[in-house]
């Protein structure tokens, strides 16, 4: 099995378990002809690119053991799910108890950690010595969690029940307020953030106190945005609904014996006041630069770097405390006469630089990472690529 404590057996054994590609395109192929178990191969790694900070800053990150937030995100394909799996695996090495939770509606955790993660409520990473247990969230329950409470609770279900009573005025209201679009077509993004309020749900809670550190490993860009941005739509969506709710009642005391339906419907009031009071949490949460840090990992290519600069302009917009950028894959320079890795690594240098010209990125700390020639899958593989990047 490899699994040990030892970075440098694990770094013989990842590589003892390694596939190899063609030499030419192989960053590490240079150093091949010696035995490669025996070569360093933090050596062979460090050499890559333009002005980069030397360190991520880790002790940093892991410093105290108060609860912090990590959120990794960045263009589709860049690298966040292994980003973030090997920052929750150093976190837990450095024993930090870690939760790792995927708000990506694709999730790739389970195969990043090459074991089964799925299922929608915590499970414990085998193979490391202390606690780190992983959540892949299932939009789909969520969903229809919040569709049921809301559907009780003044949707559409609610607005043809009032016209078949003669309460005509009050359901045209419902129609201005667009309740049923909220309730029956929830929004893109919605999925996710009712996702986050879950992921409240479970840290507010006492048996999930022991985390000290909670990774998140968010979708590609486009959602991510629309999850931060969220919590404010839904606050006030939700506050909307409330105030009518408190209209209706009042309206309808006269005919309370007919509606007859008090519990329920006090229920469902207050599940969607502890939704709203959870999307706050949220929202609070996501701009507390004390305790939460969003990271934006991307690659050295012009469209990705595009990308993460548009993504940090949003994130600042948002509040979002943002302060490290992860540049993966990143190309050694040639040691053989590979054109096509002359080409490619010309064309990365190229995008580097554009960081440091690009007014949001070029104030983050840089974390520049290369591209292995075996996949990161498994925990000795997470394990060591955490060593490379989280220095
Ligand atoms: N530095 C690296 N060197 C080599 N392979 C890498 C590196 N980083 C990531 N990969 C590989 O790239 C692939 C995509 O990585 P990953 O799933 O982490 O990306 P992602 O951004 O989370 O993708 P998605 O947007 O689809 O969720 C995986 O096969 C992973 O093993």
């Amino acid at each position: 099995m490899l699994l040990t404590s030892s970075p440098h057996l694990t770094r013989r054994l990842f590589f003892a378990a390694s596939r190899h590609l063609s030499p030419c395109l192989s960053p590490l192929a240079a150093t091949r002809s010696a035995p490669f178990l025996t070569v360093p191969r933090t050596l062979r790694v460090r050499s890559i690119a333009t002005p980069a900070e030397a360190t991520a800053g880790f002790d940093e990150m892991a410093a105290g053991t108060q609860r912090k937030f990590f959120l990794l995100g960045g263009k589709g394909g860049v690298g966040k799910t292994s980003c973030a799996a090997s920052l929750a695996v150093k976190f837990a090495n450095n024993g930090h108890p870690t939760l790792i939770v995927s708000t990506d509606p694709a999730h790739s955790l389970s195969d990043s950690f090459a074991q089964d993660l799925s299922g929608g409520t915590l499970v414990p990473v085998d193979g490391l010595d202390s606690p780190l247990f992983a959540l892949e969230i299932n939009p789909e329950k969520t969903r229809e969690e919040f569709r049921s409470a809301s559907q009780s609770s003044g949707g559409s279900g609610v607005k043809d029940f009032m016209d078949s009573m003669g309460l005509g005025m009050l359901a045209e209201r419902l129609g201005e307020l667009k309740l049923g679009e909220l309730l029956d077509a929830p929004p893109p993004g919605l999925d996710e953030a009712i996702a986050i309020s879950k992921v409240m749900q479970f840290v507010e809670a006492q048996e999930y106190n022991m985390f000290s550190r909670i990774v998140f490993d968010t979708a590609p860009t486009g959602h991510t945005l629309r999850l931060l941005s969220l919590p404010d739509f839904l606050d006030a969506s939700i506050g909307k609904i409330m105030k009518l709710r408190q209209k209706l009642a009042s309206a309808t005391s006269a005919l309370k014996s007919v509606f007859g339906q008090e519990g329920p419907r006090q229920d469902a009031s207050d599940k969607l006041e502890q939704l709203r009071k959870r999307m706050i949490k949220v929202r609070e949460l996501f701009r507390d630069t004390q305790s939460t840090e969003f990271i934006i990992v991307t690659i050295p290519t012009v469209m990705a770097i595009s990308e993460s600069s548009r993504l940090c302009t949003s994130l600042r917009k948002e509040h979002v405390p943002v302060k490290r950028l992860i540049v993966n894959q990143i190309l050694p320079p040639p040691a053989s006469d590979c054109k096509f890795c002359a080409m490619k690594r010309k064309d990365q240098m190229h995008a580097l630089e554009m960081i440091q010209n690009d007014p949001e990125l070029k104030g983050l700390k840089q974390i520049q990472a290369p591209l292995v020639d075996v996949e990161i899958r498994g925990v000795p593989a997470l394990r060591f690529m955490g060593e490379m990047i989280w220095k």
